[in-house]
């Protein structure tokens, strides 16, 4: 076998680049481990410079026929990627649980179909995008999205395939072509992703995918001045070194950062589905940016709050993401427990007090970790942990709960559990964030506006927010018949 060929459970994946069409090699590699058990999955192409600027190329070539490809081929192919998605579901599923130890039963229900519907979604918003004309002194405007150009897409290791198609799609729709680079530690379903359009026919250089470290292959692919558009997720200091390359080309950007979202708990909440609210935010060992991991409840109701959340929390099931029982999986990365571990422990020496957890599991596991006595000023209650733990304050009223709730840095989203809906209308409005749940979680339709305030990022993506995003959008005005100018 080819030794740019693994087989990671059973599916083979070629680990090389993808570029104009082609699988391309890097003369270095880099290896890609399961977090499920540490073994070795793959030796990867470690991108340079050199496959950076060549990915840019094939981009910049594909682009003007593509961008010129009418609305409803472009559509039709992307349809044509979504059957392949659906084709390899359990592929996909199984590939990207030993790479990123995500849940096989959530990749299999939840995240792979989201990943069809992202092609999806895009194909069919593209046919439906327009903006009714309008008329200034009898002169008609008419706006377009015209398509941009090559687009750098960096995404992830937390939800690989979704958060990268979740950019790929809109970027194809809009007519612009793509060089995706995907996380170092999850980066083998990218792979499949170039593969799946291969077949359904996108043509080369459209879509390529470039693998490697953002030291080496990001930074010449942010500061390449014939890219057009850069969409990124993951860490606020990356986003600021990227935006500090595109500052040099003036090159958009759309940054979708981490948070520090609350729960905010009121007494008047259904107290049983706040707790599962609150447990809901262990999924994926609390590695999503979203998840609201500042529970601040009430305190009236705090103790009873409490003894619910124990309870339910007490029933999930730690282990293989493999099993279908499992609840929570482990940790992407030794450094990611490190760094995980370290941030309780301190929160531990400055007096937090572990309601549950508080220390690593077995491996590369962390246990899921209730904290509190936490001070709001603290770094446990500040800092974006990206693991299972949880903190919890309480307030007196709607006042404090709002202050606890925005005095961070981040804005990415929110969630308010109450009985009461004007309650609910009165503090929405006063939480900054980019998207407020209220009774729920993670309820997503593609067309609403997603993204962060603050340092949870910029812009907003979904709908046409992400067309206005990845094209140019352009105003014609056109004067009425016979109209003499204004001279
Ligand atoms: N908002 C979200 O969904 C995510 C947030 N994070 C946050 O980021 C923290 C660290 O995770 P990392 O994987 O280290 O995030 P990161 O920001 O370092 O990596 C995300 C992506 O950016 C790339 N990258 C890194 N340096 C680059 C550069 N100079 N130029 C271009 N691309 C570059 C990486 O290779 C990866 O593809 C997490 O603990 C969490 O706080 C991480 C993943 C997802
Ligand atoms: O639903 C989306 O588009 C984004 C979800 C984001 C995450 O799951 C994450 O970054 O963890």
């Amino acid at each position: 076998m080819s030794t740019h060929l693994t087989t990671v459970a059973g599916v083979p994946v070629d680990t090389r680049h993808f570029i104009g069409g082609e699988r391309v090699a890097s003369t270095e590699t880099f290896t890609d481990v399961s977090p499920i058990d540490g073994s070795v999955l793959a030796e990867v192409s470690r991108g340079t410079a050199m496959e950076a600027a060549a990915a840019v190329a094939a981009a910049k070539a594909a682009f003007p026929a593509w961008a010129a490809t009418p609305r409803a081929e472009r559509a039709r192919l992307l349809h044509a990627i979504a059957d392949g998605v659906e084709r390899r579901l359990e592929e996909l599923s199984l590939v990207e649980t030993t790479d990123n130890g995500a849940l096989l039963r959530s990749h299999r229900r939840g995240v792979m179909p989201r990943v069809a519907h992202n092609f999806r979604f895009f194909a069919n918003w593209l046919l439906e995008l327009d903006h009714e004309d309008f008329t200034t002194r009898g002169h008609t405007n008419h706006v377009t999205w015209d398509p941009a150009g090559p687009c750098v897409l960096i995404t992830p290791w937390n939800a690989p395939l979704m958060l990268a198609t979740w950019k790929v799609a809109p970027a194809l729709a809009a007519g612009d072509t793509v060089v995706l680079k995907p996380a170092e530690w999850s980066p083998l379903t990218a792979s499949l992703l170039a593969d799946i359009a291969a077949e359904a026919g996108l043509p080369a250089g459209v879509l390529n995918v470039v693998q490697g470290y953002g030291s080496e292959v990001g930074d010449p692919l942010t500061a390449h001045p014939d890219v057009r558009r850069i969409s990124f997720t993951g860490s606020v200091p990356t986003a600021r070194h990227i935006a500090a390359s595109a500052a040099a080309n003036l090159t958009p950007l759309s940054l979708e950062l981490g948070g520090k979202s609350p729960l905010l708990v009121f007494a008047d909440a259904d107290l049983d589905l706040a707790a599962g609210l609150a447990v809901e935010q262990y999924d994926n060992a609390g590695q999503v940016c979203l998840a609201a991991t500042r529970i601040l409840v009430e305190a009236p109701v705090a103790e009873e709050f409490t003894r619910r959340f124990t309870e339910k929390a007490a029933a999930l099931r730690q282990g293989d993401p493999r099993e279908e029982t499992t609840d929570i999986g482990p940790t992407i990365h030794p450094r990611q427990l490190e760094k995980i571990d370290g941030f309780v422990r301190r929160a531990l020496e400055a007096g937090a007090r572990a309601v549950i957890g508080g220390h690593r599991g077995e491996g590369q596991y962390y246990v899921p970790t209730l904290l509190t006595d936490v001070r709001q000023d603290s770094e446990i209650v500040q800092e974006e942990v990206f693991g299972p733990v949880l903190t919890l304050q309480t307030f007196e009223d709607e006042d404090e709960a709002v202050r606890l709730a925005n005095d961070t840095r981040f804005g990415l989203a929110a969630t308010v559990a109450t009985g009461d809906a004007e309650r609910a209308a009165r503090v929405t409005a006063r939480l900054v964030a980019g998207t407020v749940w209220v009774n729920c979680f993670f309820v997503r339709d593609l067309k609403a506006p997603f993204g962060g305030s603050r340092h949870s990022g910029v812009g907003r993506e979904g709908g046409t927010w992400s067309f206005d995003f990845y094209c140019d959008v352009k105003n014609t005005v056109t004067a009425p018949k016979g109209f003499k100018d204004h001279g």
